[in-house]
């Protein structure tokens, strides 16, 4: 599979590269990026860490204001971070022409429903194509993988991990919509992707998948106090118990006058990276 170079860029002792390719899940071409480290020097396949983004957002979101690089370089991880969405003319968008549906919200699912099914193929596309575009061009070692995300990008991270168990070595989120079925940026999304409301949507709500007997090992999540999306589209107490009842070892932490910005992520950004690469490890 071949890719464009669109920039590569020295950063932290390592390369920040942003990459086009044709996407055969989502037939449309897909931008990400991919920082690699400077451990690249030792020769050794290095652990890989997932980024996905939220509503609105591109690849450049987080490369741009998410602060990981430091960690990555420290820790010697691989941080690939992939569009939301499939992009351009041809790909349908939000019928009223508003930021949560669309191009830019692909909630990294598998769509069902016309006109969406044709494009909107985000799981297809994190969970097996980016990885062997990855694999085949980055010194990665596929089976040391973590996954992290926010908002949006948080139920990604979540909901592909515990749809793909044993893939993911260790899963983390900020500020995730972790029950998108109950929440009216879920609603509005799985009911235009898999239609009216019925069990597909199970398999693509973190909370419904946990009580079906979907497992991970651990979480660690966080979120912002001051998140104005806290109460109605995040809910993390919905989190907390499904985890509780089910035995999962979360670990939510709630930061007093944090919001939902960039601003909030970087902050935490090397506590992520450095909790996912003591899982990666060895
Ligand atoms: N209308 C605003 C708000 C959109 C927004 O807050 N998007 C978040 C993700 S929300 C959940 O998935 C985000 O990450 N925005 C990008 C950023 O750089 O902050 C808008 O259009 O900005």
């Amino acid at each position: 599979m071949s890719l464009e170079t669109v920039s590569e860029t020295r950063s932290h002792g390592g390369v920040q590269g942003v990459y086009r390719h044709a996407s055969t899940s989502t037939n449309t071409d897909m931008v990400y990026s991919v920082f690699v480290p400077p451990q690249v020097a030792l020769g050794r396949p290095l652990p890989v860490l997932w980024y996905l983004s939220g509503l609105t957002c591109t690849h450049a979101n987080v490369t741009e204001k998410g602060e990981f690089r430091a960690a990555c370089a420290e820790q010697g991880i691989i941080f690939v971070a992939p569009d939301t969405s499939p992009r351009g003319p041809d790909v349908p968008d939000d019928p009223e022409g508003l930021w949560d549906f669309g191009q830019g919200a692909g909630f990294y699912l598998d769509a069902t429903e016309e006109p969406w099914s044709r494009h909107f193929n985000m799981a297809t596309y994190i969970v097996d194509e980016l990885p062997l575009l990855i694999a085949e061009h980055f010194p990665a070692d596929m089976m040391r993988q973590g996954i992290t995300g926010h908002s949006m990008g948080g139920h990604g991270a979540l909901t592909l991990a515990l749809r793909n168990p044993g893939l993911f070595r260790s899963v983390s989120a900020f500020a995730p919509i972790v029950a998108p079925g109950l929440v009216p940026w879920g609603r509005k999304a799985l009911r235009h992707y898999l239609g009216e409301l019925g069990p597909a949507w199970r398999q693509h709500d973190t909370v419904a998948l946990i009580e079906d007997g979907a497992r991970v090992g651990e979480l660690l999540v966080d979120v912002g106090e001051a998140d104005p999306f806290l109460e109605k589209e995040l809910r993390p107490e919905l989190l907390e118990s499904a985890c509780d009842l089910a035995g999962i070892d979360l670990t939510l932490r709630r930061h007093a006058g944090y919001d939902h910005s960039y601003y909030f992520i970087s902050t935490f950004m090397a506590d992520h990276v450095r909790w996912h690469a003591q899982r990666l490890a060895g």
